[in-house]
């Protein structure tokens, strides 16, 4: 099991400095959607320079024209590339053909996908790296969690490794590990704390374990 850290609310100074703190406790680094939006892919390209051993993954959250999006977070140096759940399968089939020609993986982020088993199924048919459930901000202030998406793909879903995200704390992390995805990804459970180092080492201890 991975950890992957997000980051949404801050520039790429700010970034780099939280990577500097924790990058020893963490497998990828994620320039979270505001970032992106903010700071253009620029950003991924400025955090591969300054932490080449790290993969990064650009939230860049593909609706359309997968098969470009993908072409330009991979030439600014991302590994993985997220691309909507409640995208036209044609998106998601031209993002993974493009990230087979640039040597980088699809991340299907399923966020507000209203039928998670059957576009999960279907999903996983069309050689995507990842699926990920996710409770975003919106959902998160709604009181709304994705570990019961977490425990459905992990039913049916055969082929992709299998993801979380959305507001995923130390205390709330043991339940999300023994459901066992692949990858756990982190934003604010890592970013909002004082002891930014202290919390990511205690992530880590505890996913390295499962
Ligand atoms: O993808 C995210 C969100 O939609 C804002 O872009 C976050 O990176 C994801 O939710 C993880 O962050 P936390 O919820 O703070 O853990």
């Amino acid at each position: 099991m991975e950890l992957q850290l997000a980051l949404d609310l801050v520039d790429i100074p700010e970034a780099k400095e939280i990577v500097n703190e924790v990058a020893e406790y963490i497998d990828i680094v994620e320039i979270g959607t505001p970032v992106v939006i903010n700071e253009g892919l620029r950003a991924v390209k400025e955090l591969k320079e300054a932490f080449p051993s790290l993969r990064v993954l650009a939230d860049l959250k593909i609706m359309d024209a997968g098969g470009y999006e993908v072409m330009k977070a991979s030439e600014a140096g991302a590994s993985i590339i997220t691309v909507l759940g409640v995208s036209d399968d044609s998106t998601i089939r031209g993002a993974v053909e493009e990230a087979k020609k640039q040597n980088t993986k699809v991340m299907v982020d399923m966020i507000n996908v209203k039928n998670i088993e059957e576009r999960a199924r279907e999903i996983d048919q069309m050689g995507v790296d990842y699926i990920c459930v996710h409770s975003g901000y919106d959902h998160q202030a709604a009181g709304i969690s994705s570990f019961d998406d977490l425990l459905t793909i992990k039913r049916v879903v055969k082929q992709a490794k299998t993801a979380i995200a959305g507001g995923i704390k130390l205390n709330t992390l043991p339940q999300v590990i023994a459901a066992g995805p692949d990858l756990v990804i982190v934003g604010g459970g890592i970013t909002s704390q004082a002891d930014k180092r202290a919390a990511a080492s205690e992530m880590k201890q505890l996913v390295s374990k499962a």
